[in-house]
């Protein structure tokens, strides 16, 4: 089989290409392959910029970027980037030939096929590469059985292999390493891995055997583009000296996560639901808890005070009376809740003492404040679902209240919602720096470009 540089014929600097790159399967230093999972180009070209100005060697086209602006995004890069190896994430499944050469003649260096693709769509793609000078990384990327894949793979061929848990599989709490740990036992061809990488994950990924570490969000999305492509060098290159966190339970990893975003990330990534209405923040702070849910009666106090005896450190308790006329909630239940170690109450009803609920300063959400307080008659049930602000609420289900109001997220989704409102909130970061750079939100996201037609 020919052999081709990496980098190709476009190798302005062979010292620098062939110490660092000598040929295809001895990368020495491990790569580092920035991917851009955006929509927008010109952003696309800034962030590579400040991305290859921070240590990234590689740049990949990713998928979003190439189905939203086709094979200019591919033409521009090159030119923008006439010394870089470039990628072209194409995902190809079918027609291997063909979308190789559409990748190959706008300028990339490396087409990316899906590992999962038939054996005769990979070996047509490799065709295709070695007639137009390009090479092929198959990205396993959701393959049944990507131990034995990655070495049917080696057998037909192909460059590279990307262990790549996807971006939704993320979001469920899949990673790549372990997977990449036992492929690398089995296989020789050189090997990129994907899927969320940080510092953290770049170290282990380059410890497990990895040449090309691939890194998408956690550069491309970050307010500071050159500090996080820094970070992800130093661990690439010093993975030894990487400090591997002790990420604790999945429910601490849910409150870290709640604790860093704001309610609006988390409906964003709740498609618009969730938030509770009619609920506004009357002693602020922000609130993060499992909910201890009350059902009561107008003015009926009984079970909201039983519940505090309930309510376990670090719960929220969520209450529905009956009346907004009648409190069932002040500051004798509140420095009780604050002895419990309660992460705040949520009370579509009225609350009073509002002069020394202030004081005491636990997070309080309500619809209503009022003088005057009922009578404990001991209606009404403690952890029955329940609708509070127009949401169903069910013990368990994470609360989580800021100066924006509160939204519920139901404990069965609360990993995968953390996950995806941290994407949401990483974005958004990224998204507000570039505001601050001078630009507008609708010129930044080309927002007339994408209005619905
Ligand atoms: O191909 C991709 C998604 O299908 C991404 O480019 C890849 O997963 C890297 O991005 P991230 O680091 O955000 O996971």
């Amino acid at each position: 089989m020919k052999k081709i540089k990496p980098g190709g014929n476009r190798c302005k600097n062979p010292i620098f290409h062939i110490s660092r790159f000598p040929d295809r399967g001895d990368i020495i230093v491990p790569i580092i392959q920035v991917a851009l999972d955006l929509l927008e180009l010109d952003r696309a070209v800034e962030i590579a910029k400040e991305a290859v100005a921070g240590g990234a060697d590689w740049i990949e086209i990713g998928t979003p970027l190439i189905k939203s602006e086709g094979m200019d995004s591919i033409r521009t890069m090159r030119k923008a980037f006439p010394d870089r190896t470039i990628l072209a994430d194409m995902k190809t499944v079918d027609t291997g030939a063909m979308e190789v050469e559409m990748a190959a003649k706008a300028g990339a260096d490396v087409a990316i096929i899906l590992g999962s693709a038939d054996d005769s769509t990979i070996l047509d793609a490799l065709r295709s590469a070695h007639k137009y000078g390009v090479r092929v990384m198959a990205d396993l990327i959701s393959a049944p059985e990507p131990i034995k894949r990655a070495v049917d793979l080696e057998a037909l061929g192909v460059d590279y292999i990307n262990v790549h848990v996807g971006i939704d599989q993320q979001m469920v709490g899949k990673d790549p390493i372990s997977i990449l740990m036992e492929i690398s036992e089995k296989v020789s061809v050189q090997l990129a891995v994907a899927g969320g990488l940080d510092a953290e994950g770049a170290a282990k990924a380059v410890k497990a055997g990895a040449r090309i570490v691939i890194v998408g969000g956690n550069i491309t999305r970050s307010d500071n583009v050159t500090e996080a492509a820094k970070k992800i060098r130093q661990s690439v290159d010093s993975p030894e000296s990487v400090d591997i966190r002790d990420r604790g339970t999945v429910d601490q990893e849910i409150r870290e996560i709640f604790k860093e975003v704001s309610t609006s990330n988390i409906s964003d990534a709740m498609h618009r639901k969730g938030a509770m209405k009619g609920i506004h923040p009357l002693v602020r702070g922000k609130m993060v808890g499992t909910a201890v849910t009350v059902q009561c009666f107008a003015g009926d106090w009984a079970k909201t005070v039983e519940a505090i005896d309930i309510a376990k450190e670090g719960d929220v308790i969520v209450i529905y009376n009956e009346s907004k006329d009648i409190a069932c909630w002040g500051g004798l239940a509140t420095l009780s809740s604050l002895n419990k170690g309660i992460a705040g109450v949520v009370i579509e009803g009225a609350v009073r003492d509002i002069d020394e609920v202030e004081t005491l300063g636990l997070p309080i959400y309500t619809s209503n404040t009022v003088p005057n307080a009922g009578d404990p008659k001991g209606f009404g049930e403690i952890n029955a679902e329940i609708t509070c602000g127009s949401q169903a609420v069910k013990a368990g289900d994470y609360i989580i209240g800021d100066e924006s109001g509160v939204v519920v997220v139901p404990k069965e989704q609360a990993y995968e919602l953390a996950r995806r409102a941290k994407e949401v909130n990483k974005t958004e970061k990224r998204i507000f720096d570039e505001i601050r750079r001078g630009g507008t939100l609708s010129e930044i996201m080309e927002l007339k470009k994408w209005e619905k037609l």
